[in-house]
């Protein structure tokens, strides 16, 4: 089992740096396509930002308040949706067999955003503008690097990735707050963690304080801990990113797990996932031409019933991993 054995921290993700990537400095942009070719995550130092780094924090203790709350108030914010609202701990399984998820989340979709309101039904909504702060800043950036990426792979027009993301949209971008809560007895923890998988994204954008995340290490094959930098993001290419380039950029698989056997801290994450437009189309590794809302629509079904839906984990890992090993690279057919 994994999570006993002794645990690994990663050495290996090279270190971006906002202003330097804001200022369209080339040899970042270089480092910024290298880390998205063999690694697929990189960290991302926000330091030179100190606006973005309050709205961290401040996003941090809203985020505390509203997962302290019961339950029952919680899920008056429920709207069964993968975009937006509360979702309870343990509605998917655990990255263990007999286990179940191990986080609640709050979801604010970037088309709530545009809206100018979020569908929510209690207190928080009125700190929606807080959160839809962020998301102007986190999809600022993540189209940023876009451009950075597609420049330095000489794509010009229609076919650099920025235009598959352009408003009106619409597309499914959202701001995922997710609290995976300590646990306090001493029997076996049920829910735990978050299953092993690669993102129904283009990038994704990860706030976190606290240990936990995963990735399987394309260069050791073996599960490796993301150690947690204060004032860095830690980001990653996702699926539509890779299917885009022709799997030239990597979407790599990752999971998060206790460092120990439990929990013993709460762990909060802000993840800001860009999609492209709904409508945007382009092919898997099996040569099958998805569009980015169908993609996005079975993937989410595969994560409640991977077993069923998923046998081979096609789906769950985009065909990057077998058996916890990564799968060598194969070309793709652009889309
Ligand atoms: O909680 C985290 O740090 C990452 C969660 C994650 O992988 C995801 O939401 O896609
Ligand atoms: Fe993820």
């Amino acid at each position: 089992m994994v999570i006993s054995e002794p645990n690994i921290v990663s050495t290996s993700l090279p270190t971006i740096h906002l202003d330097l990537l804001r200022a369209e400095n080339d040899t970042e942009s270089k480092k910024l396509l290298s880390a998205c070719r063999t690694q697929g995550f990189f960290y991302l130092d926000l330091t030179s930002d100190p606006e973005l780094c309050k709205l961290w924090e401040g996003m941090l203790a809203r985020m505390k308040d509203y997962f302290e709350q019961p339950l029952e108030v919680k899920m008056q914010d429920a709207r069964g949706s993968h975009n937006y609202g509360y979702i309870p701990v343990g509605t998917e399984p655990g990255p263990k067999p007999e286990t179940k998820d191990g986080y609640e989340t709050l979801k604010f979709s970037r088309r709530e955003f545009l809206k100018g309101s979020a569908d929510l039904t209690t207190a928080v909504c009125s700190e929606a503008d807080y959160f839809f702060s962020y998301i102007k800043h986190a999809h600022a950036i993540t189209i940023m690097i876009l451009e950075r990426l597609s420049t330095q792979l000489g794509l010009t027009g229609s076919s650099r990735f920025e235009a598959d993301h352009a408003d009106p949209g619409p597309s499914l971008s959202t701001l995922v707050l997710l609290h995976y809560p300590k646990h306090n007895d001493s029997t076996a923890p049920t829910n735990v963690g978050h299953l092993k998988h690669t993102d129904i994204s283009t990038l994704t954008l990860v706030l976190a304080e606290q240990w936990g995340l995963q990735f399987l290490s394309p260069d050791t094959n073996r599960w490796e801990f993301l150690e947690p930098r204060p004032g860095h993001a830690i980001v990653n290419v996702g699926d539509f990113l890779r299917f885009k380039s022709g799997g030239e950029l990597a979407s790599i698989v990752h999971r998060v797990i206790p460092l120990k056997e439990r929990q013993d801290e709460d762990r909060y994450s802000i993840v800001y996932l860009i999609r492209t437009n709904d409508d945007v189309s382009f092919n898997d590794s099996t040569g099958k031409t998805w569009t980015a809302k169908e993609w996005h629509d079975f993937k989410y079904d595969v994560f409640k019933s991977p077993t069923t839906l998923d046998a081979k984990g096609q789906i769950l890992t985009a065909m990057m991993e077998k058996n916890d090993r990564m799968v060598v690279r194969e070309g793709i057919a652009s889309g």
